[in-house]
């Protein structure tokens, strides 16, 4: 990890909530790799950059089992993509002996839970990083290593802290 690489920030278009297509909300925002672009009421853009764009507004079927995925040829960034691109990376170093934090930052009903734990089948980066540290001590079966897994999160609401760890046990 190279000082550069310290803090990575990604941001991520969910679709529009169904309160808000019956509101017939206007999308305004576009990305295209790293970029993201906003565009006001007059049409005017705001061009961002950031370590990732991940659009997942639109361009996703349902594979049957309730996981979203990108239907042929589109952008759509799945739970696995963001995992692959954002969560491994941060299990990768904490693999390595670095501390390392992931957080979720927007405003209510953004996808802050979408994307951090998940919903149904479309397991977000907490679930899936728990698989792959489970199934990583699981490979090192043999070699004489011991492991202890240790489960902290919280939610900071409103500038309040809260302890959000037991839930996460129960998932
Ligand atoms: N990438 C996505 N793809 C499909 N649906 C999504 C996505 N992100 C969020 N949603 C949906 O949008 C709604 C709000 O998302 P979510 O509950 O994750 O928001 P939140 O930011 O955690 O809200 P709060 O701060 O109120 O807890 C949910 O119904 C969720 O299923």
């Amino acid at each position: 990890m190279t000082e550069a690489e310290a803090v990575v920030v990604g941001v991520r278009v969910r679709p529009f909530a169904e309160r808000e297509i019956q509101n017939h909300a206007t999308l305004c925002v576009s990305m295209s790799q790293k970029s993201t672009c906003i565009y006001d009421s007059s049409g005017k853009e705001q061009m961002f950059t950031f370590d990732e764009s991940f659009w997942s507004h639109d361009g996703y079927d349902d594979d049957g089992t309730g996981y979203l995925r990108p239907k042929r040829g589109s952008q759509y960034a799945d739970q696995k993509y963001v995992f692959d691109t954002f969560g491994k990376r941060v299990l990768d170093n904490a693999w390595n002996g670095y501390h390392c934090c992931l957080f979720a930052y927007g405003q209510t009903g953004s996808g802050k839970s979408y994307s951090m734990v998940g919903y149904g089948n479309n397991k977000g980066i907490v679930p899936i990083s728990c698989e792959e540290i489970f199934r990583r001590i699981a490979k090192d079966d043999g070699n004489g290593n011991s492991y202890e897994v240790m489960v902290s999160a919280i939610e900071i609401y409103n500038e309040a802290v809260q302890d959000q760890s037991p839930r996460l046990a129960r998932l």
